[in-house]
């Protein structure tokens, strides 16, 4: 279709496919920074007639999905993923509208600063129970990262303790996130989402295995959905039911409309897969930024050694005296952001910004790496320096912006989708990052192609992590062995 509006600047496309196969599948976060430098902050792109907006600067990020989101709140619209299989009814992918109002309700009401100190003191002792693991079988610390963020969740949703990964609830979790990631994945276009009317197509006509994959997907979203939620349901009647959120709103609302326990259920059984995959990637990247940058590990150490002492393990409430571990965990967000593109939005009417039309509909991409890696805001902005954090306040660049500035205002995405889980992710990462940095020496990481070096590159399509790597996890001293040892066991 012809537009004749005054869209963005972006690459010239082919008919009717636009500009599908010029943006690169992996790392596209890449590709979108060095167009800016041709095309500018706002540009745009199409495919198969859909326009995709993608904006690379802080000033155009914050201009359009926070000061206008009212407009920019929508996801894009997504048939087989959202409409057929269900995703839609996830918190993350919902369409702007009434559901996403009272999903995002209800989670404000669960997350909220009041019950930060119940929830620290189960990121504490899950923490405790995570060191000897690592301690004892570091070559499985994959497994372990992913057991501990796991537990952290399933704990505070539903007051359920997961023993290890192959737990059934677990297992029924992970099947529908790696669901999800496959077709949701850039690349994994299905025709179905460009000609919506193929899904009344009958089965028997060739090509439509789409149907097939939507029904078994969808099965395996309403067992994660419902297995949780009636395991508390009982509990609740029996009244044995652990603290949890999911607890918290059965009792709150013992007699809920259908509609309004299908949102809660949605609700509850979307933290547990929303919180998970996005810590425990960047848990992935503390391990392997430690290993290779040995003299910021070093320096955290020396602080926590100083705070802490060789007596206990740290705990949250040491965190406001730990200035230079608060930073390194800010680097963490900043050097390799697990959503370098953020959830992508979608705009609920034509708008005009500087000069343009953005078209109703389009898809709206933050490139979040791009701002994190801006060096008018982050100088030397490739170098994890957690330091840039301690300089004096409010130091200011030419143009009067201030420099190094948190990341934590892009990492967790904007405006009326911002991350409702970010309290509880950025203390499940300060204190996991502060319990094994006292208690390890992290060290020696070797990926697939040898010993991984400065110059080792984060991978994905998505979401940014580390290649598949391996590290050595050692106590610092036998005292700290056996402090870790005993810590675990009263735990
Ligand atoms: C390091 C960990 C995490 C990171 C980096 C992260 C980042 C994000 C980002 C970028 C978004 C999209 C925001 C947008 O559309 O602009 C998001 C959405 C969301 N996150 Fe997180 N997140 C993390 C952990 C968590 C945790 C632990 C929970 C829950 C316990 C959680 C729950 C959610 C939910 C429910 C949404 C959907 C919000 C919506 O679409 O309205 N996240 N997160």
């Amino acid at each position: 279709r012809r537009n004749h509006k005054r869209l963005p600047p972006g690459p010239a496309g082919l008919p009717i496919l636009g500009n599908a196969l010029q943006i690169p599948i992996e790392k596209s976060w890449l590709a979108f920074s060095r167009w800016s430098k041709t095309y500018g902050d706002v540009m745009h792109f199409s495919a198969f007639g859909r326009s995709v907006v993608v904006l690379n600067s802080k000033t155009a990020v914050f201009d359009l999905l926070e000061k206008r989101s009212a407009i920019y709140s929508d996801r894009p619209r997504s048939v087989l993923a959202g409409e057929m299989i269900g995703y839609a009814d996830f918190t993350v992918m919902c369409r702007y509208g009434s559901r996403l109002k009272e999903s995002r309700k209800i989670i404000s009401s669960l997350i909220s600063p009041r019950i930060l100190p119940e929830v620290n003191a189960l990121q504490e002792g899950q923490t405790l129970l995570l060191l000897p693991r690592l301690m004892n079988e570091p070559e499985k610390f994959y497994e372990h990262i992913r057991w501990y963020v796991m537990s952290v969740v399933w704990k505070i949703t539903h007051g359920y303790d997961l023993p290890n990964l192959s737990a059934p609830l677990a297992q029924v979790v992970e099947t529908v996130n790696e669901e999800f990631s496959h077709v949701t994945a850039p690349g994994n276009a299905y025709l179905v989402d460009l000609l919506p009317f193929l899904r009344h197509v009958p089965d028997w006509v060739p090509g439509t295995g789409f149907k097939a994959l939507a029904k078994r997907a969808r099965a395996n979203l309403l067992r994660s959905r419902d297995e949780p939620y009636d395991m508390v349901k009982g509990q609740v009647a029996r009244g044995v039911a652990p603290p949890s959120f999911t607890t918290t709103i059965i009792e709150r609302n013992p007699n809920p409309t259908p509609e309004e326990e299908d949102v809660q259920r949605m609700t509850t059984s979307h933290l547990q897969a929303a919180g998970a995959e996005t810590s425990i990637a960047t848990i992935e990247s503390f391990f392997f930024m430690m290993a290779l940058y040995p003299e910021l590990q070093r320096r955290a150490q020396a602080e926590l050694d100083e705070v802490v002492g060789p007596a206990r393990l740290p705990r949250c409430s040491d965190r406001k005296d730990l200035p230079y571990t608060e930073a390194l965990v800010k680097e963490l967000y900043r050097w390799n952001p697990v959503g370098p593109l953020g959830v992508p939005h979608s705009v609920m009417e034509d708008d005009e910004y500087a000069g343009y039309t953005i078209p109703k509909g389009a898809t709206i991409v933050a490139n979040t790496w791009a701002i994190l890696h801006d060096p008018a805001l982050y100088p030397d902005p490739h170098e994890p320096l957690p330091e840039r954090y301690l300089a004096p306040a409010a130091q200011k660049a030419d143009d009067g912006e201030t420099l190094n500035p948190d990341p934590r205002a892009f990492a967790f995405g904007y405006g009326r989708r911002i991350c409702p889980g970010r309290i509880i992710a950025d203390d499940m990462l300060f204190i996991l990052v502060a319990n094994v940095l006292a208690a390890f020496d992290v060290s020696d990481a070797v990926t697939a192609e040898g010993p991984a070096t400065t110059r080792t590159e984060c991978v994905g399509s998505l979401m940014s992590r580390p290649p598949a790597f391996r590290c050595k996890i050692a106590p610092r001293s036998k005292a700290m062995e056996q402090l870790v040892a005993s810590a675990g066991l009263d735990a």
